[in-house]
């Protein structure tokens, strides 16, 4: 199903999504870091420059993978997703969030870090939205019913804190024809009866034409 950019045939999979994970831990430690450093100019400039000349080895060191190439460590269609700034552990965006099937749906766990930040500290509304999106199409994919978003509405009920264990669910409610509707929250982890933010969203499966036309790098055998 998959057609991955070959970057290093030779390493196993497990080995490469191993060395994916590795350098996201270290970029996400970074990043927040960054964020949240009181350290001043002089250090932040000298920083600046170690990161330069660390980028400029990265991109001399192999070519950069097209945009559309699926990467050689995911599986797509599919739920492994390394670089997806909600769930990638290759992603300095990500939370990220660790996802299993579980009450009727899809369970995510994870904690937000001041990269996701909104009011002062609390998760970006925007964020959160893209917790529930991620959720829902797991549940989608976990219903067999895998598809794309074309509508969801949120509701911010209480704002979600940084720092703080969440738990996403996520849950198909209905399907029609290639609808497919979902429903989910954000809660603390400790209290997941108390719905932070919950969300409605309509997926809708892709006919195999409109699966080639938008994913043409992706074989169907
Ligand atoms: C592990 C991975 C998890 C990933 C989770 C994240 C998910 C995402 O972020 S997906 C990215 C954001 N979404 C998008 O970019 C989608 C953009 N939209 C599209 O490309 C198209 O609308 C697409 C391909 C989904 C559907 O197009 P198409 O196949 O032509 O559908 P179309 O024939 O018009 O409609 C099919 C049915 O869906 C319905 N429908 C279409 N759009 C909507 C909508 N916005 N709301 C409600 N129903 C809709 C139609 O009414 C129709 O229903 P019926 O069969 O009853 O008449």
């Amino acid at each position: 199903m998959n057609a991955p950019s070959s970057t290093a045939p030779e390493l196993s999979l497990a080995s490469r999504r191993a060395a994916v994970t590795a350098l996201g831990r270290e970029l996400r430690a970074l990043t927040e870091a960054a964020l949240a450093t009181t350290a001043p100019p002089e250090a932040l400039h000298d920083l600046a420059d170690t990161l330069r000349d660390l980028t400029a080895r990265l991109t001399e060191a192999a070519p950069r993978r097209p945009l559309g190439d699926v990467p050689d460590v995911d599986e797509f269609p599919g739920a492994v997703r390394m670089f997806s700034p909600v769930i990638g552990e290759g992603s300095p965006l990500a939370p990220p969030v660790r996802v299993t099937q579980g009450d009727g749906g899809v369970v995510g766990l994870c904690t937000l870090g001041v990269a996701h930040e909104g009011p002062p500290g609390y998760a970006h509304g925007g964020f959160s939205a893209m917790l529930l999106d991620e959720l829902m199409g797991h549940a989608c994919i976990a219903a067999g019913r895998p598809g794309m978003t074309t509508g969801l509405t949120t509701r911010y009920h209480r704002p979600v804190p940084l720092g703080t264990p969440l738990r996403i669910h996520a849950r198909v409610t209905d399907t029609d024809g290639r609808k497919v509707h979902v429903s989910g929250t954000v809660s603390a982890a400790h209290d997941p009866d108390t719905a932070l933010v919950s969300g409605e969203a309509v997926f809708v499966t892709l006919d195999p034409a409109r699966a080639r036309a938008l994913f043409p790098q992706v074989r169907g055998d």
